[in-house]
């Protein structure tokens, strides 16, 4: 198999600059925060095996974005597409959500070579965060230099409405209160530094140019900035928590996004997200109740927008930040 770092396509792919760290043991005899940097440039070997695109910005299709659903989705759109099941994957995990579609997508979305995950993994399903965040490590060594995390959140500002677009200014990890983060464990500086900082983990950029591409495309009406926050999952939130939330700041509310944005930080990649508004979050005990149900029509009747707008996004980000 060829080496990941070898000029394929004349593009150079990620090349390691350091070498690897002794692999500190936990108890049982296992590495503390999963897969070896070596175990995962032979996924990423693989997939260079699978497919000529050489992707240079990826996109994490979320609930709101077609990982539920083929037709007209994003995923669908992308041309000369080279799909990979998760199931064919070595070392990834495999979507338990019923209902999702569970694959890579290579190929091109406005002529940029992109790699889309269809489905991603969540804490809820019963994994580690190291684990729902690998695929992100893996789009590094790919060669890929920009994130895109899409995801389906419930509105907590009052202000907004259910199938509003939300830009991710900022978050809170709520589960790195408690302890609970993707860099957890044992650091290999070949990924990036054992204290990142994370405030400028959105990059601003990216949220100037994303406001520009809505006024283009005539929708800044529906168009929002704001600060995210997940919640482990999988139920959603009580009254009191939601009431706690939106005192300290939040605006929408999820349950992903947050460790794979500290992961692609972590590895030096520029960091682009959004939400859809799928629901509002219920703050008083007399509303109706949030459902999943709700969730997945309204990422339905947004599909063409966000389509839109993540495919201009793409090409913009390329065209302007992205090395040649
Ligand atoms: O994958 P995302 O974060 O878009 O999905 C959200 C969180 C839950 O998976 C689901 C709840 O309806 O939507
Ligand atoms: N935690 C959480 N996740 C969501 N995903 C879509 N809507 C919601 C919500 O209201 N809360």
């Amino acid at each position: 198999m060829a080496p990941i770092n070898a000029d394929v396509n004349g593009r150079q792919a990620y090349v390691p600059v350091k070498e690897s760290l002794p692999e500190v043991e936990t108890e049982n005899g296992k590495s503390a925060n999963g897969y070896s940097y070596e175990t995962l440039l032979e996924t990423a070997n693989f997939l260079l095996s699978r497919t000529s695109i050489r992707p240079r910005i990826g996109v994490i299709c979320g609930s709101g974005m077609g990982s539920y659903w083929k037709e007209g989705s994003l995923a669908e759109s992308i041309e000369d597409a080279d799909c990979v099941p998760y199931e064919d994957i070595p070392n990834f995990p495999v979507s338990t959500v019923e209902g999702h579609h569970g694959k890579l997508v290579f190929g091109k979305l406005e002529g940029v070579p992109v790699v889309a995950m269809q489905g991603r993994f969540h804490y809820y399903e019963g994994y580690p965060l190291w684990k729902c965040c690998l695929p992100v490590r893996v789009m590094k060594l790919l060669g890929v230099e920009t994130l895109i995390a899409t995801n389906a959140a419930g509105g907590l500002n009052p202000s907004y409405k259910i199938g509003d677009i939300m830009i991710v200014r900022d978050h809170i990890n709520m589960m790195g209160f408690a302890g609970n983060n993707p860099l957890h464990g044992p650091n290999d500086e070949r990924f990036g530094p054992r204290f990142p900082p994370m405030n400028k983990a959105y990059k601003l950029e990216y949220r100037k140019i994303a406001k520009d591409v809505a006024k283009e495309l005539n929708i800044e009406n529906i168009v929002r900035e704001g600060v995210y926050t997940c919640l482990g999952g999988p139920n959603f939130e009580t009254v009191a928590e939601l009431n706690m939330l939106k005192m300290v700041g939040v605006d929408a509310v999820g349950m992903s996004t947050v460790h794979e944005v500290i992961t692609a930080r972590h590895c030096d990649m520029n960091v682009f997200a959004l939400s859809l508004i799928t629901n509002e979050c219920v703050t008083s005990y007399d509303d109706a109740e949030a459902n999943h149900e709700e969730v997945l029509d309204v990422g339905r009747m947004r599909q063409d927008i966000l389509k839109k707008f993540v495919s201009r996004l793409v090409h913009r980000f390329a065209k302007e930040t992205i090395s040649p």
